[in-house]
């Protein structure tokens, strides 16, 4: 598991240490750290050019000492001071001593081997000031090492505000950050290196699926199964203009460890002809028969209200998407107040914009504010509707309504395509219906529908939602 710790977190944290070490410490152990990622980044340290970009706070005193540890091992260490007046003034006579130079040459950017990005870290506020942002518009082709956080990138959310420092590795201190693991500041960051400094953390509010984390939460059929121990998931998906949907929705169901699926919807026939072990009525969830779990709503058309109603009604756990979480705007919170068992969002931007106007009142914000905020988003879904909410797109973000947050990673672009949201609905329902509470299933259901398009993307591209479920592999 990869754990995210909230700014004010790691300061109490860092406080509370601090107080039992000798003044310095933890700043040296961290510019060990990233001057030992710097060494393995260049080809030879002695003579190669090093930039650091140094602002006025501790993130520039960790980048001045670690290029001081650089320039005595005979690297050509530059340093630019963002503002001169406020340097970090002990590791700047520290860099100075070990050969190190002052520089305003913005072109030195382009021509070092390394850049070492320490204008600001985790007390970063608001977007990057005037004589730092220059630097996020220059393009060069060695290596930029962020030093904690790539700067621009708010360390708690991931959201940046104007620009940030295009980073290839992060040398991140202590614990990771939410903003390192959640887009966009995720896409800034790089490959994430993790650098333990000794702080002792609370429980991390924000973490990250790992393999073996998944593999733990797989349900796997032990020699005492059978279908209905398994779980039996619902599906209620499709309408005579959307009968693929109710197709896909059954892939995604079939791969993802439940024993049965059954069918509720006017796809019936398309379904079983394509899936004959799928158990099918024409009916609604109602009539069904029993499950552990529902999934409503991908290509409901008109029927989705009357679904959704029905599934709601019932005291197992429901997942809703696509025409259901339309609907359930429509209707806000109040139509989730009376259930006993959870239920599960699973909205694209633009139904998490629509939600957020059901649950507040006021016009829907632009899909694209919904997106850029993507912690923030899935948090006021989750509390509003007091529901788990998994917010699709280039980082998926699920959210607890007790406030447990996991992100996800594993997806690749090729995935948004027509219909995988559907095949992600049904694998995360079964995984409900197989008993995984719903933060595991939705977190686990997005960890293998992210590997299964990158998995499906290795071997053809541009890849069909049909090919993402065939590709899900426990
Ligand atoms: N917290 C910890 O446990 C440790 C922190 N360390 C380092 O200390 C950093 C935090 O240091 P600080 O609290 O001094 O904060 P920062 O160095 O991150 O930033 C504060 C300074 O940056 C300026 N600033 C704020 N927002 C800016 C923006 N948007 N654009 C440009 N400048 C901006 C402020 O005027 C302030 O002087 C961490 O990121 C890490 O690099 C390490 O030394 C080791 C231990
Ligand atoms: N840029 C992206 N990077 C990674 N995954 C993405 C990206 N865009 C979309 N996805 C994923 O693709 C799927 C698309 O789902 P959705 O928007 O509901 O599509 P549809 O309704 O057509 O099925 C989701 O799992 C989402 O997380
Ligand atoms: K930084």
């Amino acid at each position: 598991m990869r754990h995210a710790h909230a700014v004010e977190q790691v300061r109490a944290a860092e406080a509370a240490l601090m107080a039992r070490l000798p003044e310095g410490t933890l700043m040296q152990r961290a510019a060990a750290g990233l001057a030992a990622v710097c060494v393995r980044l260049l080809p030879r340290v002695y003579g190669s050019r090093v930039l650091v970009l140094a602002g006025s706070g501790d993130n520039g005193g960790d980048a001045l000492y670690a290029g001081a540890r650089l320039a005595r091992r005979g690297a050509s260490v530059r340093v630019v001071l963002l503002t001169p007046e406020r340097a970090h003034a002990d590791g700047l006579a520290e860099l100075l001593a070990a050969g190190g130079r002052v520089t305003a040459d913005p072109a030195e950017f382009e021509r070092a081997d390394l850049v070492l990005d320490g204008i600001v870290g985790i007390g970063g506020r608001g977007g990057l000031r005037p004589a730092a942002a220059p630097y996020a518009g220059m393009r060069r082709s060695g290596p930029v090492v962020a030093v904690d956080v790539p700067s621009g990138v708010d360390a708690d959310t991931g959201e940046v505000d104007g620009v940030a420092l295009r980073a290839d590795v992060t040398v991140c201190f202590g614990t990771y950050k939410p903003g390192l693991l959640i887009d966009p500041g995720a896409s800034y960051a790089g490959v994430l290196h993790l650098v333990g400094i000794g702080l002792e953390l609370p429980p991390a509010p924000v973490t990250a699926l790992q393999e073996q984390d998944v593999a733990g939460l797989l349900p796997r059929p032990a020699a005492e199964s059978d279908k209905y121990r398994r779980g039996v998931v619902g599906v209620a998906a499709g309408s005579a203009r959307y009968p693929g949907a109710a197709v896909l929705a059954v892939a995604g169901a079939l791969r993802g460890g439940a024993g049965a699926v059954r069918y509720a919807g006017t796809a019936a026939e398309e379904v079983v002809r394509r899936f004959p072990e799928v158990l099918v009525t024409e009916g609604t969830p109602g009539g069904a028969g029993r499950v552990q779990a529902w999934v409503v709503g991908p290509g409901g058309g008109e029927g989705a209200g009357a679904a959704l109603a029905e599934a709601l009604a019932s005291d197992v756990p429901v997942l809703v998407d696509a025409d259901g979480l339309t609907e359930l705007a429509r209707l806000g919170p109040d139509a989730l107040r009376d259930r006993t068992a959870p239920t599960v969002l699973t909205p694209h931007a633009g139904e998490a914009a629509r939600l957020l106007a059901g649950a507040l009142g006021g016009p829907p914000p632009p899909a694209d504010a919904a997106a850029a905020a993507r912690l923030a988003t899935a948090r006021r879904l989750a509390a509003a509707y007091r529901a788990t909410v998994l917010l699709k797109g280039s980082t998926t973000v699920v959210a607890d309504p007790g406030g447990g947050v996991r992100v996800n990673a594993t997806g690749t672009p090729w995935l948004a395509t027509a219909g995988s949201g559907d095949v992600l609905s049904g694998l995360t329902g079964s995984l409900l219906a197989a008993g995984l509470a719903p933060l595991d299933a939705a977190s686990v259901g997005a960890y293998l529908h992210g590997m299964a398009g990158r998995d499906a993307a290795e071997r053809r591209t541009p890849i069909t939602a049909m090919e993402v479920a065939e590709h899900v592999r426990f």
